[in-house]
């Protein structure tokens, strides 16, 4: 497992924000953690990412237990770059004086790797993340929204991380990038990056994830494959999301009629 969390408690002072949320991640999986503001979902991200101290549970990233790890032990695990992270507001995770080629190749450069070849490598990422070159010129300010999160991704994938953890990635996107960076997304989980897709958004993560979690004041209170959940939601709140998205439910019934006509067709042409 590249991640494992079981039973995870997070508290803000007497609060508890999670109270024994467990999930993990496989190699090459996409998992969505799904649920309301307020349910523990940024909490859930920031404790993967060391950045809150859970008060029970543990936290196993790639094999490592770092449920009890210090802050200089943390420095060190992120120094190796194993998990990534793309925020919601890609201005955050971007410096806004440095161009696009500079952002891109710093954490190569700050790793030891020699200035053309990190250039080399950052001119390659932003093909991948669909950008054209003319882009690494320009600064973060002189990017749309949607093609700075698309350079947020690629800063993130840069070092070849085994998991790469978006909260909110598309939330501040008008509707035609938040389509090109789901896209770029499902490009990736088929490249066989392991993805842990924060969303308030069933239908965002849908169409990426292959498991989904959906988080309900601090528990995890059902998980399944994202076509199973959509096809029979549990939980009363889950059954509320799915319901409110009304064309979820279709979209499930047409991709599973597309698939069984399909079939229908590939053995009409093998016969
Ligand atoms: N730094 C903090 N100090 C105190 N309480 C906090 C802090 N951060 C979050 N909380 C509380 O913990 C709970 C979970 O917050 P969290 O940000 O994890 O939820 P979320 O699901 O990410 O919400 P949203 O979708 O609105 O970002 C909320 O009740 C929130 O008010």
């Amino acid at each position: 497992m590249l991640l494992d969390v079981t039973d995870l408690e997070v508290r803000y002072g007497r609060r508890p924000a999670l109270r024994g949320a467990s999930l993990s991640v496989g190699p090459g999986e996409t998992v969505g953690v799904i649920g309301e503001t307020g349910s523990g979902k940024s909490t859930f991200a920031r404790a993967v990412l060391g950045l809150v101290r859970p008060s029970a549970g543990r936290i196993v990233v790639d094999g490592t237990d770092v449920t009890r790890f210090r802050a200089r032990q943390w420095r060190a695990l992120r120094r190796t770059g194993v998990v990534q992270y793309v925020f919601q507001d890609p201005l955050r995770s971007l410096d806004p004086d440095l161009t696009v080629a500079s952002s891109l190749a710093e954490p190569l450069r700050i790793r030891g790797v020699p200035a053309r070849e990190a250039s080399r490598r950052a001119a390659a990422l932003l093909d991948r993340v669909g950008l054209a070159p003319a882009s690494l010129d320009r600064l973060p300010g002189e990017l749309s929204g949607g093609q700075r999160q698309r350079v947020a991704v690629a800063r993130a994938l840069i070092v070849e991380p085994r998991l790469v953890l978006l909260d909110e990635p598309v939330s501040a996107l008008d509707s035609a990038n938040r389509v090109r960076v789901l896209e770029l997304l499902k490009s990736l989980r088929n490249a066989g990056t392991s993805l842990l897709f924060i969303s308030h958004d069933l239908g965002s993560v849908a169409g990426v994830a292959d498991r989904v979690a959906v988080l309900y004041q601090g528990r995890i209170v059902e998980q399944g494959p994202v076509r199973d959940v959509i096809a029979g939601p549990v939980h009363p709140y889950t059954r509320l999301l799915v319901g409110s998205a009304p064309t979820l439910r279709s979209a499930a019934a047409g991709r599973a009629a597309r698939a069984s006509l399909r079939a229908l067709l590939s053995e009409g042409t093998t016969a």
